[in-house]
């Protein structure tokens, strides 16, 4: 085997390290002080952290991640292991070489320092940094940016650099995200309306530049295309919202309150900015609002998987991986 002249860095956003309280407050309170993810002036925004959010949230929150938590660990965590293995397998094929593959998240442990600690002792002098963010945003790809340059200040000798920015419209991409709807489809029958339903961010930052929407507009127009489904067998929705201002529309929960209320008979989900399941998606998506359809009165409601350790996923990964060191 040579010798690799590179090293990946999978990055996610994070998780605590334990569904209690504690561990859920530590996590919100580094992840929820970043300005990328809230930029309420800092003295307003102390207040309203430490005095109401920190307080109430942790609890309630706890209970959900206790709900979806698994024997490896918090589900962002445990798949994302699988998907650095998985992916470090296919690199030493395709390379012929050891190749140091790393994960860090944001907010939380792995944390990038351990990453660029590893790399460095393992002599690695150009660094591919890869979020497992398909649709760019300031909330989540950003900060990745932001950490790694926080984490390497203290090296004396940077190592080279090269970013992943999106990959919302890759055909690898898109590829797989069809062959896992079709898969579930076979395996599970079809309900006759297919909803793409997207993490949200405030309304503000769209508005303010940050192309998110316009990347899970294209990515819903290309999968749909992908699958054949006509305008009226599709919804795109946005889920997740945090606080009073408002974020982008329409809010999934309240389209699947209202389908529900209007007696659909069936719905299929899917998450597609997901890489990995997680809270967002096994509870908030696979439990939550399927109440509100089913409560309301809608009929089945099956959710899709993310990509997480499918082998399409993974080679999608490993064609960004071969693309963006080109000349390495
Ligand atoms: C407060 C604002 C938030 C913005 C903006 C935001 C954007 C955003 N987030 C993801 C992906 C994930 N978010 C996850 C959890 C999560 N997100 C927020 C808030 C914002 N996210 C909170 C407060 C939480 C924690 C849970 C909670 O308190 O409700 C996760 C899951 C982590 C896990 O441990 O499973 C992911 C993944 C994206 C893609 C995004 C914008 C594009
Ligand atoms: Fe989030
Ligand atoms: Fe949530």
């Amino acid at each position: 085997m040579a010798e690799a002249t590179f090293g990946v860095l999978l990055a996610n956003l994070g998780t605590p390290d334990a569904p209690t309280p504690a561990a859920v407050r530590r996590y919100l309170a580094e992840f929820l002080w970043d300005r990328r993810v809230i930029d309420v002036s800092r003295p307003v925004w102390w207040m309203i952290l430490n005095g109401i959010v920190l307080r109430t949230r942790p609890k309630k929150v706890a209970e959900a991640y206790a709900s979806v938590w698994e024997e490896e660990g918090s589900p962002l965590l445990a798949i994302g292991r699988r998907q650095q293995r998985a992916l470090k397998a296919r690199l030493d094929t395709h390379f012929d070489a050891d190749i140091p593959v790393e994960l860090a998240m944001t907010y939380g442990r792995p944390t990038m320092e351990a990453a660029g600690l590893t790399f460095r002792k393992a002599g690695v002098e150009r660094i591919l940094v890869l979020p497992l963010y398909p649709q760019y945003s300031r909330t989540t790809t950003a900060p990745v940016f932001d950490r790694l340059a926080d984490a390497l200040a203290p090296c004396p000798h940077l190592p080279e650099l090269r970013m992943v920015r999106d990959y919302h419209e890759e055909p690898g991409y898109i590829d797989a995200l069809a062959a896992s709807v079709r898969e579930h489809w076979e395996a599970r029958g079809r309900q006759n309306h297919l909803l793409m339903s997207y993490h949200g961010i405030p309304k503000r930052y769209a508005n303010e530049g940050d192309p998110y929407p316009k990347h899970c507009t294209r990515t819903s127009h290309l999968l749909a295309e992908r699958l054949g489904l006509r305008d009226d067998q599709w919804t795109m929705t946005y889920q997740s919202r945090f606080g009073r201002e408002e974020w982008l529309k329409p809010y999934t929960d309240e389209t699947l309150t209202a389908w529900g209320k209007a007696g659909h008979d069936g719905v299929d989900v899917i998450c597609p900015a997901f890489a990995a399941d997680c809270l967002e998606t096994l509870e908030e998506i696979s439990i939550q609002n399927r109440e509100f359809f089913q409560d309301n009165g809608g009929g089945d409601y099956s959710y899709i998987p993310a990509l997480n350790d499918r082998e399409d996923h993974i080679a999608l990964l490993e064609q960004l991986v071969v693309r963006h060191t080109t000349g390495w």
